[in-house]
């Protein structure tokens, strides 16, 4: 286990390498929802999870952090998925999530088709979420994570991407649907998951609060069997992942429908503007070749930005 001095070393390398590839934070964010479904376990990365449709946007994040495992001998995958989401959350200017360490790798890919679809119904989504544990209160808490980062390259909250915080549901009240998914706006056809939308959306506090809570308790979801000093809810689940789940709605891979303008008509097709894939020269520094792959080339958020991102040339990775 880490010592909380390596990780700080390793936040603070993340922290470095945010600022210089705006879609690596959101990115991290979105891993450790992925990774989380079926435990924090790691198994996001193994060849036959990362590259599944359902987690589409997510390979580029894979040659990035696996590098952390050599330097730092220390982390998990899946502690390492989790530090850089809480770190990102951060920097987004998000609030604190607690976090512990400790977390054990597992080298069973988790079932398929366990994430929720983002075509899905309002019902099926909140059936989702109540199956691990999560209350509809909490769908709409933690679909705030889409007030940072992109779909398919188009922002989620346009204009305000960068910035983790309650414009999400101030767009949704607003009806600017742009870059909105449709399992977003169906968190105004109950009742009271629109009214917690209201809530958040008057007020950003109640919103931080919530969503380190709730997320907190989601990133501590991992299995009996891991040895771990951390929170344990979840049941044993041995290390045979028979075929189980079988899953037949992995169609959508590719079309994941964005809501486009300002009306609440869906588009059929996916929306994919721009983001054109930056392969980062690692131009100079560290002799060794697989140096090249530790900062992989993660597309730009397209669409209106604070801070245009800059080409790291290479991964900082203090020694
Ligand atoms: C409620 C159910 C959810 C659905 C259906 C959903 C679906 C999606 C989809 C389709 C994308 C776009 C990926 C792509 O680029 O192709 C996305 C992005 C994202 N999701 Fe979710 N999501 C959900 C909940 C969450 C939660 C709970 C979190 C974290 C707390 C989260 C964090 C993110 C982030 C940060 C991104 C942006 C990724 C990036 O910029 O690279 N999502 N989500
Ligand atoms: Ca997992």
């Amino acid at each position: 286990q880490c010592s909380p001095e390596t990780i700080s070393q390793m936040e603070s390398i993340f922290v470095q390498n945010f600022s210089q590839n705006q879609a690596l934070a959101p990115m991290c964010l979105h891993s450790a929802f992925h990774d989380c479904w079926n435990g924090c376990n790691g198994a996001l990365f193994m060849p036959e999870e990362i590259d599944r449709p359902e987690n589409a946007g997510l390979p580029p994040l894979k040659p990035y952090l696996m590098p952390f495992t050599s330097q730092f001998p220390c982390i998990s995958v899946a502690d390492l998925i989790n530090s850089c989401a809480v770190t990102a959350l951060k920097f987004l200017n998000g609030p604190d999530v607690p976090v512990y360490y400790g977390r054990l790798d597992r080298n069973v890919p988790d079932p398929t088709g366990l994430i929720p679809e983002p075509t899905m119904s309002l019902s099926a989504l909140i059936a989702a979420f109540n199956a691990i544990g999560f209350s509809k209160e909490d769908v709409v808490t933690l679909s705030g994570a889409h007030s940072v980062g992109v779909c398919h390259g188009v922002p989620m909250c346009p204009g305000h991407n960068t910035s983790f915080g309650n414009h999400y549901y101030q767009e949704l009240i607003e009806g600017d649907l742009s870059g909105k998914l449709p399992t977003d706006v169906e968190l105004l056809e109950d009742n009271t998951m629109r009214s917690l939308v209201q809530q958040y959306a008057s007020d950003n506090s109640q919103f931080f609060s919530d969503f380190s809570r709730v997320f907190g308790k989601y990133i501590s979801r991992i299995h009996c069997n891991q040895t771990s000093t951390g929170p344990c809810p979840l049941e044993d689940i041995g290390d045979s992942t028979t075929s189980t789940s079988t899953s037949s709605t992995t169609t959508s891979s590719s079309g994941i429908p964005v809501v486009s303008s300002t009306s609440s008509s869906t588009s059929s097709s996916p929306i994919i503007i721009g983001s054109p894939i930056v392969i980062s020269g690692s131009s100079s520094s560290s002799s060794s070749s697989s140096s090249s792959s530790l900062f992989p080339p993660v597309p730009p958020i397209s669409g209106p930005i604070s801070n245009p991102p800059s080409n790291p040339g290479g991964p900082i990775i203090a020694a």
